[in-house]
């Protein structure tokens, strides 16, 4: 089993499960997860330079610009030098999955990929708790209480870009732009994909991969 550091991407469209798998990941096996959307809106939030760049892009469902991003993404990464990590949502283009590589060449990386269909539902039915990025799901995993965040109490919110007309326009140019990703992790050999409409049923296949790099933390969870 291999002693090293382990660097791991999870890439897949919007609504294919990424945050909820990298949450699992991050429990079992103690790996920090850090989620370029989540970096993104606390830039937004945060109303610097960046984030006002930003901001147009988000609230319509575009991909935001690769030098933007990946300003955000790399000032992080550059503070967990020599950590491992789990990297939500980034890369999503051949210019960002470069730009990675300038820091670091990920070890291991996990595509998911959920039917069209199945994404629509998922994403209409999304509902985040934005201060801790704790994210919920009408049928999946519903909160407690209706409209409330489990732990805080406080409200929970749709994102503008959850919304049905951003939705379809999201889906169309993640699948433009991660083609030439995948390509380049599948020809070095580092690329594990899995398809299906339900992550309970894709989850016990990661978790396996994973066992057969890091050891786990803790035991195999259900949900
Ligand atoms: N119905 C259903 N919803 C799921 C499943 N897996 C994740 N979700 C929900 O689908 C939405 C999108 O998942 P998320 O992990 O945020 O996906 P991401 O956009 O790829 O990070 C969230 O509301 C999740 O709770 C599943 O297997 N079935
Ligand atoms: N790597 C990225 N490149 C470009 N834009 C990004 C990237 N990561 C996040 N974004 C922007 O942030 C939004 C939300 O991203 P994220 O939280 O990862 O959610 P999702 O997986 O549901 O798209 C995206 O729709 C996009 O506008």
């Amino acid at each position: 089993m291999a002693s090293k550091v382990l660097r791991a991407v999870v890439l897949g469209p919007p609504g294919s499960g990424k945050g909820t798998v990298c949450e699992r990941i991050a429990r079992s096996f103690g790996l920090q997860r850090l989620s370029s959307g989540r970096f993104l809106r606390e830039s937004l939030r945060a109303g610097g330079e960046v984030g006002v760049l930003a901001k147009q892009y988000v609230e319509r469902g575009l991909l935001v610009p690769d030098h933007v991003i990946t300003r955000i993404v790399t000032a992080e990464l550059e503070k967990r030098q020599g950590e491992p990590w789990l990297l939500d949502g980034f890369p999503r283009t051949l210019g960002q999955a470069e730009a990675l590589d300038r820091i670091c060449e990920p070890d291991l990386v996990i595509s998911l990929h959920v039917p069209f269909e199945t994404l629509k539902d998922r994403l209409s039915a999304r509902w985040v708790h934005p201060a801790s990025g704790r994210v919920y799901n009408r049928d999946f995993n519903p909160p407690h209480v209706h409209g409330v965040d489990d732990l805080t109490g406080e409200p929970l919110v749709q994102r503008e870009d959850d919304k049905p007309e951003a939705v379809a326009a999201r889906l169309r140019k993640y699948k433009e732009a991660a083609k030439p990703v995948m390509e380049l992790y599948r020809s070095r050999g580092v690329l594990h994909s899995f398809s299906g409409t339900e992550t309970n049923k894709i989850w016990p296949y990661v978790y396996a991969l994973l066992c057969s790099k890091i050891p786990p933390v803790h035991a195999e969870e259900e949900d």
